[in-house]
């Protein structure tokens, strides 16, 4: 007996693993563990059958003395163990990779008609080919017993998904493929070089790689591989398919099934078509999020499942209005536009609003693609979910775009004149935004809230946003300035002396360091004030909210910090990524 299989395990294998599952372990969710050990199962009690029987057909030996000779139906407690952590960190890695993506974006296959069965014919060529190589009973005979049985679960898998395959991003595929397929090529050519196991000839074809790693096995690494990541992305086909049940539902709340209904759903297929106008709006959503703002859009994806599309919608109203009043060519034109959205907004939230696919009945008359292309405003009010949101708050919000068209520097109206002015502000523009948010965030989860409960929350999160607003403030004096625009109230200025006008002639004047000071001081107390109220949040949420809250609150230390050491700053003060990633790192581990 000895400890040479062992030993690759504990250098090669078992440090990787531990490594990323430190690193991850923050961002861990409940379901995401029980996809991995799901697939985990269902690896090894597939390879069981197929490995114990090359084993005793001695196709691959290994050396008494590399092995400390337990065995299961005669395979190697190590090699067991092999299963579980190569599907292990593959499945981890993939989750790592693909936790940024929004599921049911990929539903709508744009691919050619016909790629799937491609594909499927591919596979099963594969599989014949296999089955042929098998029955000569040669030196092809590994080959043909690894391609025949990877590739039928390949088959299944293809079947399942394909579809959802063909639309979900390669790059990620590819790469959960193809980096453990590489590094455990390279374990497994130090392992045959030093005879830990060994291939026995007669079989196999004899070609090597780098002077040891045998053609079949580097073909077997890969495809293992394949089937891992297959597995991962067939059990995502289904949360998608769940995902979108949920976000398109005109419940008020639901959470996601269990992984047992799902997978139970997903094998029946009996699904209803899915709304494409909903789901070219959700993937343009997405691309939108990630574009304007890829920290957002990393951000989000610490919320999960239905609460993450909610969000992205609800961003992407936000989003869509906030461009229409910046880009009118006129203030009356940007007024007109605040009003459209009311008007629609009142629709959308009716009795009589339709809740089902609402593209046709918003331009009746006009083909989808060009009624999106025509409003994105009427677009981006029918894809929010009315029946998780109340139409209150979102109208709050429409009256803070009004109050930043009152600004005007020739007829030298400045609407924040007081104290009072700024809170009522801040309230309207970020106030109703966390409003919106925690709505949403009551809606999908399980917990139960009193309506008291509820209220006091959302109170305690509209103070928070309106701190987040101070600091936004702070750190923006200039580039406001130098849009004509002072959010510093008018009252305050008084006091030295000052008025708006200075502030936007004169932007670089020492004497408003103290004013940016007050602004991060009140965004301080708001903060403090409502801190606590985190803690009351469902679990889930608690992490990703603190993170965006902390990143905020960091941004005005660096104000302070930025204004103390005379920093001169180029466009918009930004906190580092890494810190970004620590601070994201401890509040989710806190709240796991
Ligand atoms: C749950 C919900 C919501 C929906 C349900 C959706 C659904 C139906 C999903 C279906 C998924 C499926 C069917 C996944 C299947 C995955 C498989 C079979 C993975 C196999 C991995 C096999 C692995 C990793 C095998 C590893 C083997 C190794 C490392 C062997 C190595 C070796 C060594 C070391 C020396 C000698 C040679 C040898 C190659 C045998």
């Amino acid at each position: 007996m000895g400890y040479d299989y062992w030993l690759v395990h504990l250098t090669w294998t078992i440090p990787p693993a531990a490594l990323f599952t430190v690193a991850y372990w923050p961002f861990f969710t409940r379901l995401e563990i029980w996809k991995i050990v799901i697939l985990i199962n269902v690896a090894v009690y597939a390879t069981i059958p197929w490995d114990s029987f090359l084993i005793r057909n001695r196709i691959w030996t290994y050396p008494a003395d590399a092995v400390v000779g337990w065995t299961l139906f005669d395979i190697p407690i190590e090699e067991l163990f092999f299963f579980v952590i190569q599907t292990y960190c593959t499945s981890l890695l993939y989750t790592i990779l693909t936790k940024h993506l929004v599921l049911p974006s990929f539903l709508l296959d744009r691919s050619k008609p016909g790629a799937k069965n491609v594909g499927a014919a591919a596979i099963i060529a594969g599989i014949g080919f296999g089955a042929v190589c098998i029955m000569m009973q040669s030196n092809l005979t590994y080959m043909g017993l690894i391609l025949t049985w990877a590739l039928s679960v390949i088959l299944f898998q293809w079947c399942l998904c394909g579809n959802f395959l063909l639309s979900f991003p390669k790059k990620q595929i590819l790469m959960s493929v193809l980096i453990p397929t590489a590094y455990l090529w390279m374990v497994d050519r130090l392992s045959l070089q030093r005879g830990t196991w060994v291939i026995e000839k007669g079989t196999k074809l004899d070609i090597q790689f780098w002077g040891f790693l045998d053609i079949e096995e580097a073909t077997f690494f890969l495809l293992s591989n394949v089937m891992v990541v297959f597995g991962m992305v067939t059990m995502d086909h289904a949360i998608a398919l769940a995902q979108y049940d949920v976000v398109t539902s005109d419940s008020p709340g639901r959470s996601l099934p269990s992984l047992g209904q799902m997978a139970y759903s997903y094998m029946a297929q009996q699904r209803k078509p899915l709304d494409e106008g909903f789901l070219d709006g959700l993937r343009a959503a997405v691309t939108e999020l990630s574009r304007k703002s890829q920290s957002m859009y990393l951000g989000s994806a610490m919320f999960q499942d239905g609460l993450r599309v909610d969000l992205i919608f609800l961003y992407s109203f936000c989003r869509v209005i906030d461009d229409l009043v910046d880009e009118a060519p006129s203030r009356e034109k940007a007024q007109e536009s605040i009003k459209e959205a009311s008007q629609v907004l009142h629709w959308r939230f009716s009795e009589k609003s339709p809740k089902k696919p609402l593209y046709d009945y918003l331009q009746a008359d006009m083909d989808r693609k060009q009624a999106l292309q025509a409003s994105p405003l009427l677009h981006s009010i029918a894809l929010l979910p009315a029946s998780r949101l109340s139409l209150g708050p979102l109208l709050e919000l429409l009256s803070g775009f009004d109050m930043d068209l009152g600004f005007s520097f020739e007829k030298r109206e400045f609407p924040i004149e007081t104290e009072d002015d700024l809170e009522v502000y801040a309230q309207r523009v970020a106030g109703t935004v966390a409003a919106g948010l925690l709505e949403l965030v009551f809606s999908h989860t399980d917990v139960q809230y009193s309506a008291e409960k509820q209220e006091q929350i959302i109170d305690a999160g509209q103070r928070m946003g309106q701190a987040l607003q101070y600091v936004n403030i702070a750190r923006d004096i200039k580039r406001d300035a130098a849009i004509k625009r002072v959010y510093i109230p008018t009252a305050w200025l008084k006091t030295k002396n000052l008025t708006p006008v200075d502030v936007i002639t004169n932007p670089d004047n020492p004497a408003l360091a103290s004013f940016e000071d007050q602004m991060l001081l009140k965004a301080d107390q708001a903060y403090q004030m409502s801190v606590k109220a985190i803690d009351q949040l469902p679990k889930d949420v608690r992490g990703p909210i603190k993170t965006t809250i902390e990143s905020y609150m960091m941004i005005g230390q660096m104000v302070r910090k930025a204004r103390r050491e005379s920093i001169k700053i180029e466009g918009k003060l930004k906190v580092p990524l890494w810190r970004r990633l620590k601070l994201a790192w401890t509040a989710m581990y806190v709240n796991h």
